[in-house]
């Protein structure tokens, strides 16, 4: 890996992919971790488009989605979000996302953000031999998941605070006039009261 204090290393860019129906304090915690402990210049997230692991309950708008992590991420110079996902057609897969942020970011060395749960099925991704070129992998800790050993040269584990927020959990306290105050960002919670998302479970 490159000198941190080295001005002329290249640019390291995160990549926090993820559903974000809705976008929770567990997924900016997770970026904001990988960070500060990879001296990250930049934590691009990217909303899925068509999440194909997820295709047996109904995803939210896609606009939605994007709108509210545009809305969490604002406040933080150091974060962007990315429509690759959202304006590719068809299945999302994280091999087409690494393919297209490598061709806008030809200069930065990517830095794949995943939570315990996601990386422990990550071997059932598509091409998944292929996305190991791509980025290095960062895998968080998350509540009720156990980090998975990976016997993978790029792939880094990392212990974060515990948040045991779940957009599962966030969408079900919604359907049932639950608060969801804390558990995501203040304007999400504007957002999602304002398009009367989650309503019915
Ligand atoms: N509380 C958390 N702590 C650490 N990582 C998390 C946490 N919540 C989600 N992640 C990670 O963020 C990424 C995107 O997650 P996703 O958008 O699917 O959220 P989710 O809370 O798992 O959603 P759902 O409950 O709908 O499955 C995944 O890599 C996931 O493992
Ligand atoms: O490439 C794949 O086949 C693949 C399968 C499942 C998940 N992913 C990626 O993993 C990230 C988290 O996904 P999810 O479904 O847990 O929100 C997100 O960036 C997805 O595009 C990727």
């Amino acid at each position: 890996m490159a000198d941190p204090k080295d001005k002329n290393r290249p640019l390291r860019l995160g990549v926090m992919g993820g559903t974000f129906d809705p976008i929770h304090n567990g997924h900016l915690v997770a970026a904001s971790e990988v960070a500060a402990e990879y001296d990250l210049d930049e934590v691009v997230f990217v909303p899925t488009g068509q999440p194909w692991q997820k295709s047996t309950r109904d995803v939210s708008a896609a606009e939605h989605r994007y709108l509210m992590t545009v809305i969490a991420t604002a406040s933080n110079p150091g974060f962007t979000v990315s429509r690759v996902d959202i304006d590719r057609e068809g299945a999302t897969y994280t091999h087409d996302t690494l393919l297209d942020l490598r061709a806008e970011r030809p200069e930065a060395e990517l830095f794949f953000i995943t939570g315990a749960d996601a990386l422990s099925r990550i071997a059932s991704w598509k091409d998944i031999d292929q996305v190991w070129d791509l980025a290095h992998f960062v895998g968080v800790s998350r509540p009720g998941h156990v980090l998975p050993e990976l016997h993978q040269e790029n792939v880094s584990l990392l212990e974060i605070p515990a948040l045991a927020i779940s957009s599962t959990d966030c969408r079900g306290r919604v359907a049932q006039g639950k608060p969801v105050w804390y558990l995501v960002p203040d304007g999400v919670v504007q957002y999602i009261a304002k398009y009367g998302l989650y309503t019915e479970s």
